[in-house]
């Protein structure tokens, strides 16, 4: 299998002249099917869909708050699979599943990977699995076309970065801050720096994620990298029901980058 759907989607919109944007939201807090219909509408590239897990190390609490209700509903990472299975015809854009390892052991990894391919999912994100211990997850989704995104961080040594970037499917998701999930005032120095040199490395598209969350970021973050991934804001703006500030995202990431 090939795993170019996602990078193909994301080089699309790089082809127009314009950043990738993938929203995050967490599956079951507030309607799934409504709010994959409504971030595709507004034009985004993909989706990446959060299953709720009860010990979420990596989330801030705008997101653990967000597990906890999307819990509440009694949403598991069957319901979520299962939704995204019936409303596939409707949806045109790559969905990507972000889940800690646990729920995918209690489902079964080889039967995890066909329900992903079953449901329209092209990505996978799985925070807690470093590449090192990764060979489990590669050989169940080695004949699918579902990519496994893997996460640099800022303070990766070069020789790892060399190894995960090489390794890389989909997109490589570069992480901008050390630390957890949600909405920030700046970024380090270096990130500049790190982005330009993971771009020189990586075969796939760049893009980067943690505590984007207003449009002025994502148009400097996005102008680092081939685009952004925004959490915190867009689950918090779903919840508030604020929906014209997730169309302000979206835009701009569109907006065409002149020079
Ligand atoms: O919420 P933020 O700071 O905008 O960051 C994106 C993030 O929410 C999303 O990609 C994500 C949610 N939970 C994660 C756990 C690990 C890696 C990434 C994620």
């Amino acid at each position: 299998m090939t795993k170019t759907t996602l990078t193909n989607s994301i080089q699309t919109q790089l082809n127009k002249g314009e950043k990738a944007f993938i929203p995050y939201i967490m599956g079951g807090d507030g309607s799934l099917t409504e709010q994959i219909l409504f971030l595709q509408e507004a034009g985004a590239t993909a989706i990446e869909v959060g299953i709720p897990f009860s010990d979420p190390v990596a989330d801030g609490p705008t997101i653990q708050r967000a597990g906890e209700r999307a819990l509440q509903n009694g949403v598991t990472l069957r319901t979520i699979l299962d939704e995204l299975r019936e409303i596939r015809a409707e949806v045109t854009i790559p969905l990507i599943i972000m889940s800690y390892i646990n729920p995918i052991l209690s489902y079964g990894i080889d039967a995890f990977a066909q329900a992903c391919t079953n449901s329209g999912v092209y990505g996978l994100i799985v925070p807690d699995v470093p590449l090192e211990e990764s060979d489990m997850l590669k050989s169940a989704f080695l004949e699918t076309d579902v990519a496994l995104i893997p996460l640099v961080s800022l303070t990766s040594p070069p020789d790892r970065i060399d190894k995960i970037v090489t390794a890389g499917e989909g997109f490589i998701y570069a992480v901008t801050v050390n630390g957890i999930t949600g909405v920030r005032d700046g970024f380090d120095e270096q990130l500049e720096k790190h982005l330009k040199q993971l771009k020189e490395l990586s075969p796939v598209p760049v893009l980067a994620g943690f505590g984007i969350s207003t449009p002025e970021q994502v148009k400097s973050i996005g102008s680092l990298a081939d685009g952004v991934i925004v959490g915190s804001s867009i689950v918090e703006a779903f919840h508030q029901k604020e929906l014209e500030k997730i169309r302000e995202l979206v835009v701009a990431a569109k907006k065409r980058v002149l020079n």
